[in-house]
């Protein structure tokens, strides 16, 4: 059990708490799906890019999706081997691909043919043969949040079966690109296995067809995706999700890459705001926190649930209540209908699975500084980003003065 409270007074709230005893857990859970196979584990940094949370990642053996040359310092920095490093994205500026190719990562992950030819063109320019994959959107629906669905050819994300094979060809007969991977992510909070098993077969299906005129794919980059339980979602069970890729990979022989981000870090996560005030608006109930959407956006941007509970109190003689927080939009609620008990001043609230895309996606609108984020490893507590302060806030524009 977590004594929130206890937490709460030493660092003051709104606070963000990770247990990473849980991501341990997490990781070894998929290693072990995995095991019998070339495996390599990339957590998704951009769920949670806290450094000492990708270090406890590094110390697992974890590898690093990374999405922007700030991400990959953080991999670096954390202690992630260069050779598990992977840069996604759909809009790399020169310089990253620059530094990218200095570092010596293991793939360069390309999303499109216009890219492709910066890659080369960086390439030639630094005398390096570029490591690449291509993402290859299969047009499959993943069955998620319209905002967070990838894989479909209305989403911007990677190349349609033809251009990839083109690419590939073309990557081929380039002194300066190496295709050794492939890649393909149709989506975030995935509950349903069958999506994710029907892109793989397309895509092993091109990696097949490729090796039959000598384009060796060595990596089979699976993406992330894997849901999580925030409020009583069915999700696929780690073992199912390696059988059914293993079962669309005959005849290959690829080292598989996955990377999970929220399926990591998500459940490990906690949100902990006080109670400022409680009021009623003719009749509707509202308990005022002082954490906010700049805090913790999900539940603004995706009307995301996230399990909330008043820590000592009983919901069961509750009332119907939205959570809001400070920030001047009618959109800033952390939770909305649920049943809470009454609450008085300075209660403390905790907001579950907050641990991906929680601080990551926070911001300081309202001149809100950021909060504070906690380790819990081996029943200790440990401060792993000290709270802003409005002077860290300010300084680059005083710069400026
Ligand atoms: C390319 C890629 N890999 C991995 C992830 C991590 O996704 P998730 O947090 O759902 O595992 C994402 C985000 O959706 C992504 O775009
Ligand atoms: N930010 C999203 C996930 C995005 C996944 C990244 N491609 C969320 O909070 O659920």
């Amino acid at each position: 059990m977590i004594d929130f409270n206890t937490l709460a007074d030493k660092y003051g709230t709104p606070l963000y708490v990770y247990d990473f005893d849980h991501i341990t857990q997490q990781y070894e859970k998929l290693k072990k799906a995995f095991a019998g196979r070339k495996s390599l584990i990339s957590y998704a940094v951009k769920a949670n890019s806290n450094l000492s949370l990708i270090s406890h990642l590094a110390s697992l053996g974890s590898g690093a999706d990374c999405v922007s040359i700030g991400e990959v310092r953080r991999a670096l920095m954390a202690g992630i081997p260069k050779y598990q490093i992977i840069f996604s994205g759909v809009g790399k500026r020169d310089d990253e691909i620059e530094e990218a190719l200095k570092s010596d990562i293991l793939l360069l992950n390309l999303e499109s043919e216009a890219e492709m030819e910066r890659v080369e063109e960086i390439s030639k320019k630094l005398g390096k043969q570029a490591r690449i994959s291509i993402r290859v959107n299969p047009n499959i629906d993943p069955k998620t949040h319209p905002y967070i669905s990838t894989g479909l050819h209305e989403n911007k994300f990677g190349v349609d079966l033809e251009t990839a094979k083109r690419m590939y060809i073309r990557a081929n007969n380039s002194d300066y690109l190496d295709p050794i991977g492939i890649h393909f992510h149709i989506g975030s909070q995935l509950t349903e296995l069958e999506p994710i098993k029907e892109s793989a077969q397309i895509v092993a299906d091109l990696v097949r067809s490729l090796k039959a005129i000598k384009i060796d794919i060595k990596f089979f980059d699976v993406g992330g995706g894997l849901g999580i339980v925030y409020d009583n979602e069915t999700t696929i069970e780690p073992y199912d999700y390696a059988q059914a890729i293993f079962s669309t990979l005959y005849g290959l022989d690829v080292t598989i890459i996955c990377e999970p981000g929220r399926f990591m870090v998500g459940n490990c996560g906690y949100f902990l705001t006080k109670v400022l005030y409680e009021k009623v608006n003719e009749g509707k109930r509202f308990i005022i926190v002082d954490g906010a959407m700049n805090d913790l956006l999900r539940p603004s941007l995706y009307n995301a649930y996230h399990k909330v509970e008043v820590v000592g109190k009983d919901s069961s003689d509750g009332s119907e209540a939205d959570v809001v927080g400070p920030v001047c939009e009618s959109g800033d609620f952390l939770a909305k209908k649920r049943v809470l008990p009454k609450t008085e001043h300075n209660d403390l609230i905790v907001v579950h699975s907050a641990g991906a895309y929680g601080f990551v996606m926070s911001g300081n609108y309202n001149t809100r500084p950021r909060p504070a984020e906690v380790a819990l490893k081996d029943g200790k507590d440990t401060l792993i980003r000290v709270r802003e302060t409005f002077e860290d806030l300010i300084k680059l524009e005083k710069m400026c003065l």
